[in-house]
């Protein structure tokens, strides 16, 4: 096959989109989203792959900073707009974008890689371990209640313009991002993202709206959420759709809850995309009534076993020593010895003998306190070689803080 790879001229980015939108299933994208998208390609990070004039394969990176355990923020590359043209699928056009990508990334310095799957079978055979958790539910709000803590009626809600509230809503999710391991800190642009509202995919809900909770003049938190009405013979179900709900504080996340519970004309609320350990869980009266369910969301991939282990802190002391296998990133293989607390660590080649074996995939899964070592070993992807390592391996590894990224990329 005589395909080439190139980095992407941005007087190609149309043609190179095109393949990207069909791979996607061909509903174009609406065109405040394609532009958003154009303004936001790192060209000199993105890829074509060519067959003569055509172009049959994409991908991209974002430069980001990502969230890790202890609250550093680390440069990761974001990968994203990945698309192999159907007439020239499966030749092995991906493995060949991912290994220029991994290399490349490397070369910038960037420890570590993220990218939201399309389907979760794609890339673990490239590194990349499932490290964050994203949860729906769904509360029946004739049948569930809230019980509040302390401070609920000092916060005020407004409805807010969703664009002219941007600025507000930027600075508390900023606020945030140091918080929660997952999150990554948006780069000027980046804050277009939450104002995109493609009518496509409403389903029939009302355009996005937004509700800021402020505390002495002070925005302390917001929701975006949608309303999707429904009428039957006996009378309104509606539903409320929540997109997002970001809070300083405990009072003012409670008293976003309370006001999305409880709009008029609906009697459901879809909570779209939240962390796995929700306050909302802890709010409502009947937690199974609401049927949580999870799915992996951001897979994460350490691109420098060492600077990445060395970036984020531990959650208890541990001297450990892995012995890591990464047949796709062969730089990455063999031990490491991990010393750390949760002021920080160091993570250093080493050739004494190894505590724990495991693949940089599942290094991966269990980078941002996602998925614990002991799980991971329960399924026979992690070996304990030491009596004793795994465990504290796997405390070490944890995170008081669920790791989840708000939005996709
Ligand atoms: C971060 C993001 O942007 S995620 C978006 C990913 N893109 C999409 O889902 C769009 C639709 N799909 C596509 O464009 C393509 O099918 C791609 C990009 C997923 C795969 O591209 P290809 O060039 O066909 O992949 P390639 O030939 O390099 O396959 C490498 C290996 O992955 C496997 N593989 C590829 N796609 C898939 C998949 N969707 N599910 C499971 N395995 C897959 C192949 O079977 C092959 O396995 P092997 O090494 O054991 O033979």
């Amino acid at each position: 096959m005589t395909t080439e790879l190139r980095v992407l001229d941005p007087n190609e980015w149309d043609r190179w989109f095109a393949v990207l939108d069909l791979a996607f299933g061909g509903i174009h994208e609406p065109p405040d989203s394609r532009a958003l998208w154009r303004d936001l390609t790192e060209f000199d990070r993105s890829l074509g792959a060519w067959d003569g004039d055509l172009c049959v394969g994409t991908s991209g990176a974002f430069s980001f900073r990502l969230t890790v355990p202890g609250g550093a923020l680390v440069p990761a590359a974001g990968v994203t707009m990945v698309s192999v043209a159907g007439t020239h699928r499966r030749r092995g056009i991906l493995t060949s974008m991912m290994r220029r990508q991994l290399d490349d990334v490397r070369a910038a310095g960037e420890p570590v890689a993220v990218l939201t799957a399309s389907e979760p079978a794609i890339y673990g055979r490239f590194g990349y371990g499932a490290a964050t958790w994203t949860e729906r539910a769904t509360v029946d709000t004739n049948r569930v209640r809230l019980s509040l803590p302390d401070g609920v009626d000092g916060v005020t809600l407004r409805q807010a313009d969703l664009a002219e509230s941007s600025a507000v809503c930027e600075e508390v999710y900023a606020r945030l991002v140091p918080s929660r391991p997952g999150m990554l800190a948006r780069r000027p642009g980046w804050e277009r993202l939450p104002l995109l509202d493609p009518e496509s995919e409403r389903e029939g809900a009302s355009p996005r709206l937004c509700v800021l909770a402020e505390r002495g003049g002070e925005v302390v938190g917001f929701t975006h959420y949608a309303i999707r009405p429904n009428w039957s013979f006996a009378g309104a179900d509606g539903s409320v759709v929540v997109e997002q709900v970001l809070a300083l504080d405990p009072a003012a996340e409670a008293a976003l809850w309370r006001f999305l519970c409880s709009v008029d004309l609906t009697s459901t609320v879809r909570i779209q995309s939240g962390p796995v350990d929700g306050a909302w869980r802890h709010l409502v009266s009947d937690v199974r009534r609401c049927e949580p369910r999870a799915r992996e969301a951001l897979f994460l991939r350490l691109v420098d076993v060492g600077a990445a282990l060395e970036a984020r802190t531990y959650q208890a002391p541990v001297d450990v020593v892995f012995e890591v296998e990464d047949a796709f990133c062969p730089w990455n293989e063999g031990r490491w010895r991990v010393t750390g607390d949760a002021k920080g660590a160091t993570c250093v080649r080493t050739g004494d003998a190894a505590d724990l074996a495991l693949s940089v995939r599942e290094l991966g899964a269990a980078y941002l306190g996602g998925a614990s070592l002991v799980s991971l070993a329960s399924a026979g992807r992690v070996r304990e070689l030491r009596e004793g390592a795994l465990v504290e391996a796997s405390v070490a590894f944890g995170s008081p803080v669920a790791p989840w990224l708000p939005h996709g990329f």
